[in-house]
């Protein structure tokens, strides 16, 4: 039970003066980490730190501020351009001038009325933000903040900048923030006293203090010791939720599972292929794994197309040989019927029985499958998250796979976990993460790495195309499908809603009909699951030669003479998921390339990803290049914050506090595993403050 002392950080955020429903749903949007299915609370206001500060001691003037730098100006407003008519592209920009010089003000997408409300012709304001220098001219896109000068009057010298949404004002969100930390109460130090003193870290209150009233531009960045302070709070509830989890996990201890082998021959000689080296030296590491009588948590992480699917069909076959049962669960309905469909026939050539269950088996079909998982006549399952539901029992399960793991959630792998007596645990992500967010996001698993890719395949030739070169694009890939290429056509994600998503797919289908008749199909995720299937199927026999998409056929989808992809505004997309696109070609033999089309004019960080895909192939360096990029912020809107996942820590910038905390985490439960000395109870309020209850109900008397 949560102790009543944090009562007040756990009352929703309408309980605070100034936020009623309106206000509390725009507080949800800018929240770092969404609250998901439950009310936000006061607790999560704390954690919505500043992008910047607003420096009122010193005004350097337009004239004197260094390219790059983030200023604060006092401006007359002289006018104002909007873009003309329709025209999206083209900015809005706003006129203005100090003592020293005149500045361009540029807003792309914004909102007319909102920007003359905020700059009036020919008021005075001050405004921060980033100085560049455009076509000779001093000029700020997308100010971080612009307050009239009447009402600058009264605030801090250094005030604190939060990410803000259309129609939450600045000073709504202060308001309400600085009553969430009214609310945090006395609390007993969690953290090691000699630690904090080596590090010179704040206590956690102060430290919050210090970030949201911050003395000096200093305190309120992310490498401050106040800011530290608290990403380390965040790693270490992060590793010890982990570390309880595993904890669990193992203690459940396992069985040895080994077999004769005859299974996992037969399968080996009915592939087509012969496996690579690093397929050969994952799978003997997971066969040994399933010998040991301790369960298996293991982590198999291969780019894309490195072949995983096979790897996790052989140690499947192994437990189905030591007399178990396996299910093999993938993230999306397609992934799971295609894995069903390649591992099916192999399967079955060796006399298993292999089953497929999503929420599309019903009927007589679905109760088939479900007698035979609990009498065990099926003896490999593969599935969606339909394999958790309660309906579901397994008469021996001894190993699950979990596919694309990123997508699901610990409590998730609780979840498949219960469904056997401790099962062995073999997650395979296709996601190349460098070694820091494997430590964030699974904990100290055991790790396999495919570091290598099937003899025979050939570089994949990346160029970049402007979106005006549209109708050049199509006379090529027109060509391509007459000499008999597949052509995969990704459409934009937009962000708004799904419904333009899947309108632009459906759009592009609408424009390329004319040219390629019935021979493209469209595949989207609106579509019933048999549509998407029959559209799949059509492209894999070649009957249709152009598949226009959306995401949907992100991660894993496996046509290997597919041999030409186009992605349409590339832009938008970040770099991990263009690698995982791209890695939809060049899959077979044959030479094979990617289009990414582009739409001017190109941020500085988009750019910077074009040319990242341009120059590798290498997912483990595009992760890394990914991260570095992420958290730049882009040119379209508020500076995105942060590692996903995460409400204060930053990868970049506190990698070496993440490695400290799991060996923090690992001590702390070794020498107090149910965290019961006072330390250990302190503790638990961390647990709590960052949102880890789950953590705490696995421990006794939590
Ligand atoms: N050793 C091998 N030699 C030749 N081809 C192989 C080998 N292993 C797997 N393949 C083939 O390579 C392709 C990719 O394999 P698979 O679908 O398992 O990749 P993956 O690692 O899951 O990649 P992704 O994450 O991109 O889906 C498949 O067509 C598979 O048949």
């Amino acid at each position: 039970m949560r102790p009543s002392l944090l009562d007040p950080l756990f009352a929703p955020i309408t309980s605070l003066a100034g936020v009623g429903p309106k206000v509390a749903a725009l507080i949800e949007r800018v929240l770092p980490v969404d609250p998901g299915d439950r009310e936000a609370r006061a607790a999560d206001l704390l954690f919505v730190l500043p992008n910047s500060v607003i420096d009122r001691r010193s005004r350097p003037g337009i004239a004197n501020a260094a390219p790059g730098a983030i200023v604060t100006l006092d401006l007359t407003v002289d006018g104002h351009q909007p873009p003309p008519r329709g025209n999206r592209s083209v900015p809005y920009r706003v006129y203005a001038h100090d003592d020293t010089s005149d500045i361009t003000l540029t807003f792309f997408h914004a909102h007319a009325a909102y920007l003359e409300k905020q700059l009036p012709e020919g008021a005075q304001v001050i405004v921060s933000g980033r100085m560049e220098w455009f076509n000779g001219r001093p000029s700020m896109v997308h100010p971080d903040h612009i307050a009239l000068a009447e009402d600058a009057a009264g605030l801090p010298l250094v005030e604190p900048v939060y990410p803000l949404t259309a129609g939450l004002s600045g000073k709504v969100l202060r308001r309400a923030i600085g009553q969430a930390l009214e609310r945090v109460p006395a609390m007993p130090e969690w953290q090691d006293a000699p630690f904090l003193r080596r590090q010179s870290f704040p206590g956690f209150h102060a430290a919050l203090e210090r970030i949201h009233n911050p003395d000096s531009p200093i305190d309120a960045a992310p490498d401050s010791s106040a800011w530290r302070r608290l990403a380390y709070d965040e790693f270490l509830a992060g590793q010890v939720s982990l570390a309880l989890v595993r904890a669990r996990v193992r203690k459940l201890s396992g069985r040895p599972l080994t077999g004769d082998g005859r299974l996992v021959q037969a399968l080996r000689a009915a592939l087509p292929y012969a496996l690579t080296g690093a397929q050969e030296a994952a799978l003997a590491e997971i066969h040994a794994d399933l010998a040991e009588p301790e369960r298996m948590l293991r982590l198999l992480q291969g780019d894309v197309g490195s072949g995983k699917t096979v790897v996790a069909l052989l140690a499947m076959a192994r437990a189905v040989e030591a007399g178990g049962q396996a299910a093999l669960m993938a993230p999306t309905e397609i992934l799971a019927r295609q894995h069903f469909a390649t591992i099916a026939p192999l399967a079955e050539r060796v006399g298993l029985q292999v089953a497929v269950l999503t929420g599309r088996e019903k009927g007589r079909e679905r109760r088939e499958v479900l007698e035979g998982l609990a009498d065990g006549g099926i003896n490999m399952v593969i599935g969606t998250h339909a394999l958790f539901q309660e309906s579901v029992s397994f008469n021996n399960l001894v190993l699950a796979v979990v596919d694309e793991q990123h997508r699901f959630g610990v409590h998730q792998r609780l979840a498949m976990t219960a469904k056997g007596d401790a099962p062995d645990m073999l997650v395979m992500t296709a996601t190349p993460i460098p070694r820091t967010l494997v430590l964030t996001a699974f904990g100290d698993m055991d790790v396999s790495r495919l570091t290598e890719k099937p003899a025979g395949r050939q570089p994949i030739r990346t160029v970049t195309l402007p979106l005006e070169r549209l109708s050049e694009l199509v006379g090529r890939i027109r060509d391509a499908v007459a000499e008999g290429q597949k052509v995969y056509w990704i459409c934009p994600l937009v962000e708004e809603s799904e419904e333009v998503k899947l309108m632009s797919a459906e759009d592009r289908f609408a424009s390329l009909q004319p040219v390629f008749g019935d021979r493209v199909g469209l595949v989207h995720g609106r579509m019933k699951g048999a549509e998407k299937d029959e559209a799949m199927r059509a492209f894999k026999d070649g009957e249709t030669r152009v598949l226009i998409a959306t995401t949907v056929i992100e991660v894993g989808v496996d046509v290997p003479d597919a041999t030409i992809i186009v992605i349409e505004h590339a832009e938008r997309f970040g770099l991990a998921q263009l690698h995982q696109l791209r890695g939809r070609v060049g899959r077979g033999s044959k030479p094979s390339s990617c289009v990414l089309l582009y739409k001017d004019p190109l941020g500085e960080t988009a750019k910077r990803r074009l040319s990242v895909m341009r120059e590798t192939e290498d997912g483990f360096l595009i992760a890394e290049e990914d991260l570095k990029l992420r958290g730049e912020g882009e040119l379209l809107g508020t500076r995105q914050s942060g590692t996903p996942g995460f409400r204060i820590a930053r990868i970049d910038t506190h990698a070496d506090l993440l490695e400290a905390a799991r060996d923090d985490a690992r001590l702390i439960l070794a020498t107090d595993p149910e965290l019961q000395t006072p330390r250990g109870e302190a503790l638990r309020l961390l647990l709590y403050v960052f949102g880890k209850d789950e953590a705490v109900r696995l421990l006794r008397a939590g």
